[in-house]
């Protein structure tokens, strides 16, 4: 059941991609012999290990990409903090990039190098699905949420100012054309998945112009789609519903919200299948797609070989079906999921005690069955 939905989701992006949007998808850089060329970001903390955990499986699987391997840090420019030069170019010409996760120091320091890569290549939509596992025994069976998050302003635009000493400010900047952009997207998705609802999360009762601007949009962008409904909810009671019973009302509507909320709801409904070892993404633009796990650095288990490189695997299938390698991308999930179903090599997160290195093994050992 994951295997079906997650792949109709991800197949279908890009069309909806092409047909509204006009996505870069199926421009980017080719090999000679007519191997994709992708960015790979392997990022920080865990993500070298599981980025190795993709390249290994790729291999194995002989999928036509070529790694372009990029790092991604701090570069101060003309007193603004951006990507270095390599990594801009190659993500500008290959227009499709698999990124490991980025540390950001907390409460000082540089500001967020994944907000800075989505806000440069104007990634809007970030499309954060989550679907039980089968075989893998969480407290409710077939969770199958679909998070549209908007993904370049909202809360996390990053103006920040001290007011006086002892206060300081933070704006929440909602514009109506991301707005719009993000909810057609919303709106296309669901009906290329077949879902017949939208969902606007949202808190216009207290944040009556950002949100309200925000789900004004998306009542305007409904009448666009008869044949979708469009529903509202309360960030929330969203919460609250979603922990009581994922499956009652959740799994046939495409949930769209500003930025933050997508950011904590999805850790939320990670945790309903089994945790953010499981979770993939992508960060949808015109310009260029940049796929990525929904899970941060993992600090506290990074360089001992105990990450779960699921999140990534299926990160990388979403970018498999993006780039219409739909073949591979079936096999590579097809032999994902049954290494976690079988449960001989499940990583710590699942209560296993496998390494990613013996996980990675039994992937590939299952590609061939
Ligand atoms: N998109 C990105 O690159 C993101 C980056 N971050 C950054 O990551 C750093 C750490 O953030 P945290 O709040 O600790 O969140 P985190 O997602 O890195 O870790 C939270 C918990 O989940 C576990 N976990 C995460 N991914 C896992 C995996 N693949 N396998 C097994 N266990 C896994 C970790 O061990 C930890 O216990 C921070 O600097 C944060 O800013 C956080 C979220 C997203
Ligand atoms: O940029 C970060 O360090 C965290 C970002 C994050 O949690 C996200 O937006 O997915």
């Amino acid at each position: 059941m994951f295997r079906s939905a997650f792949a109709r989701a991800a197949r279908q992006s890009a069309p909806v991609m092409r047909r509204r949007f006009a996505t870069a998808a199926g421009e980017g850089a080719y090999t000679q012999d007519g191997k994709r060329i992708v960015t790979l970001i392997p990022g920080d903390g865990i993500g070298p290990e599981i980025s190795k955990s993709v390249v290994e499986i790729f291999k194995a699987q002989g999928v036509p990409v070529v790694w372009e391997t990029v790092d991604v840090y701090p570069i101060l420019k003309d007193g603004k903090t951006t990507i270095p030069e390599d990594s801009l170019l190659s993500i500008n010409k290959n227009k499709v990039a698999l990124k490991g996760p980025l540390a950001t120091p907390i409460g000082k320091g540089h500001v967020s190098m994944n907000l800075t890569l989505r806000r440069t290549f104007d990634l809007f939509a970030n499309v954060r699905p989550c679907k039980s596992i089968v075989g893998y025994k969480t407290p409710f069976d077939d969770v199958d949420t679909v998070l549209i998050r908007e993904n370049t302003e909202g809360e996390y635009s990053g103006i920040e100012h001290v007011v006086v000493d002892g206060v300081v400010q933070s704006i929440k900047l909602i514009t109506e054309e991301a707005s719009r952009r993000c909810a057609t997207y919303a709106f296309e998705y669901a009906r290329a998945i077949g879902r017949g609802k939208v969902t606007v999360v949202h808190k216009a009762n207290i944040q009556k112009l950002s949100d309200g601007l925000f789900l004004s949009v998306a009542e305007e962008v409904a009448k666009d789609y008869p044949d979708i409904k469009l529903d509202e909810m309360l960030l929330d009671r969203v919460c609250l519903q979603i922990v009581q019973d994922p499956t009652k009302g959740w799994n046939n509507t495409v949930m769209v919200m500003p930025n933050l909320y997508g950011d904590i709801l999805s850790d939320l409904c990670a945790g309903l299948i089994g945790g953010l070892g499981l979770t993939p993404s992508g960060n949808i633009g015109q310009k260029a797609s940049i796929f990525e796990s929904v899970h941060g650095t993992a600090p506290d288990i990074a360089g001992k070989d105990l990450a779960n490189p699921t999140a990534l695997l299926l990160s990388a299938v979403m970018m498999l079906r993006h780039i219409k390698m739909d073949e591979h991308a079936d096999t590579i999930q097809k032999a994902v999921l049954k290494t976690i179903a079988e449960g001989k090599a499940r990583t710590g997160d699942l209560g296993g005690k496998a390494t990613n290195s013996a996980f990675t093994k039994e992937v590939i050992a299952n590609l061939s069955k």
